[in-house]
């Protein structure tokens, strides 16, 4: 299979090989690296993957996309490794939930959510390639809850990184907050801005766009900007769908939402040849992306704090991906888009782009009523205890699902993460899992910062060891 390179959303960055895209993570001009092309899957060669572990699995869909500069051993040990983490074999079990609906189970990683499955690997990425170039880097990143958990763990105590987390100062679950802020490693360092996640991930933005700081720090990302996440969460789509009967028959997928990552990781799948009947995008009450799908405006409002936190976002930054796509890759039709976007808080997708989009996706939003209900009527219907985010996720699928097309839902965090809202929700108190269970009592330390984009600048650019 051909390897491929990256190029940008934006059309005005240089086009880079793997290790490159991996530490350069949003490119220079402003926009998302993408593969050139999507390496495709035949039938034959996904029926081929029947029966393989996820290692295995994940080490056939992932190897086009490092340009051969990874020796296959060394990036299959890599997988062993970064999966070897994980505290369920399956790493992305399904659990049946209906006659033809399935949860797949993406928190038994070692912080609880999803994330873990791609900043698992992506660590090891980023260590491989610094090492071969005698480098170091200052990762940088922005959370509303579960990224910058996961980025610290996986991250903690490597040689060749240092790594700063912002998250919204009082707006994360306290599992969350704890999983940030009690880490004993010197490389990191948790920041809580008074502001919001979008605050957040315009301040890690504005980082990259500062040439001069970038270059100095040698900035580096762990959020979904970077290509390599999203490259990761793609395998989970080919084995979940495998395990189903793709090729032979088409799966569809429900998937909370909020940066649009996880989902676009999902469309990439279905480009690459996977049989996808539709990706449905749930969102809670920040419903910025079930508007547009509804209106063709993507048009910003102000963010809502909701029970499910990791999803309370306006700026879905990888929803410029997609856009490039329904663009037929017209990259200056993207750069009017964000634009705008900056300048009038919204943009208007032309209505042949926004066709080619309902063409693949469907969307829906759960009110905070919705996602509590699902949760009571969900565990006394099965016994089966949701997250708020997943159950978002859930109630939106119900709505989607057809009679001869399995319906997947991303279920994507653990219930014990977010304690509070399903307690009140079903009366029950997920307890954390032993592993974790000392975490709540661990002493914390983390700044409080104000928003502003050169005083952090200042912080990182003291106490990163470039
Ligand atoms: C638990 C959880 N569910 C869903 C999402 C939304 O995923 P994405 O940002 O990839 O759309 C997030 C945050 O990213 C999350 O932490
Ligand atoms: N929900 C996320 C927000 C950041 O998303 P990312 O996938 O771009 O890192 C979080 O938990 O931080």
């Amino acid at each position: 299979m051909k390897n491929v390179d990256y190029i940008s959303t934006r059309g005005e960055a240089p086009s880079l090989g793997f290790c490159d895209a991996l530490l350069t993570g949003l490119a220079r001009d402003g926009g998302l690296y993408v593969p050139r092309q999507w390496p495709h899957f035949s039938k034959k060669e996904i029926r081929a993957l029947r029966g393989k572990s996820y290692q295995e699995i994940a080490f056939a869909i992932l190897s086009p996309f490092t340009t051969g500069e990874i020796p296959a051993t060394t990036f299959r040990a890599m997988i062993d490794e970064a999966y070897g983490t994980f505290r369920h074999p399956a790493i992305a079990p399904l659990v049946q939930t209906g006659a033809n609906s399935f949860v797949m189970e993406l928190f038994h990683g070692t912080t609880l959510a999803f994330k873990d499955v791609a900043m698992q690997l992506l660590a090891r990425l980023m260590d491989y390639a610094l090492e071969k170039r005698g480098q170091r880097a200052t990762i940088v990143g922005a959370t509303s809850g579960d990224t910058g958990g996961a980025a610290i763990d996986a991250f903690a105590g490597r040689e060749r990184t240092d790594i700063f987390i912002l998250f919204p100062h009082g707006k994360v679950s306290p599992v969350q907050q704890r999983q940030m802020t009690t880490s004993t490693a010197g490389n990191v360092h948790a920041l809580a801005v008074k502001g919001n996640f979008d605050d957040c991930q315009n301040l890690v933005k504005a980082m990259f766009n500062d040439v001069a700081f970038r270059d100095k720090v040698r900035l580096s990302g762990v959020n979904s900007i970077n290509w390599a996440r999203i490259m990761a969460q793609i395998v989970y789509y080919f084995t979940t769908a495998i395990a189903l009967g793709a090729p032979d028959r088409k799966i569809s997928f429900t998937v909370p939402t909020g940066n649009f990552g996880d989902i676009f990781a999902g469309y990439a799948a279905k480009r690459m040849g996977l049989p996808i009947g539709k990706l449905v995008i749930a969102t809670n009450e920040n419903d910025i992306l079930a508007r547009t799908m509804r209106t063709g405006r993507y048009d910003m409002k102000k963010v809502k704090a909701t029970t499910s936190p990791s999803m309370d976002i306006q700026i879905s930054s990888n929803f410029e991906r997609l856009l490039f796509e329904a663009y037929d890759r017209d990259a200056s039709k993207v750069r009017h888009a964000m634009d705008s976007l900056k300048q009038s808080n919204g943009f208007e997708i032309t209505p042949k782009a926004l066709a080619a989009i309902r063409k693949d996706f469907r969307a829906g939003r759960a009110s905070e009523k919705q996602v509590a209900q699902t949760i009571k009527t969900t565990y006394a219907e099965t016994g089966y205890l949701l997250d708020p985010h997943s159950a978002i996720g859930v109630f939106v699928a119900a709505k989607h699902e057809k009679p001869n097309t399995p319906m997947v839902t991303l279920a994507t965090a653990h219930p014990a993460k977010f304690p509070a809202a399903v307690k009140s929700a079903s009366g029950i108190d997920p307890a954390l899992p032993t592993w974790l269970a000392g975490l709540m009592l661990k002493e914390e330390r983390f700044q409080v910062v104000d928003p502003e984009l050169k005083a952090i600048e200042g912080f990182i650019g003291k106490h990163a060891r470039t």
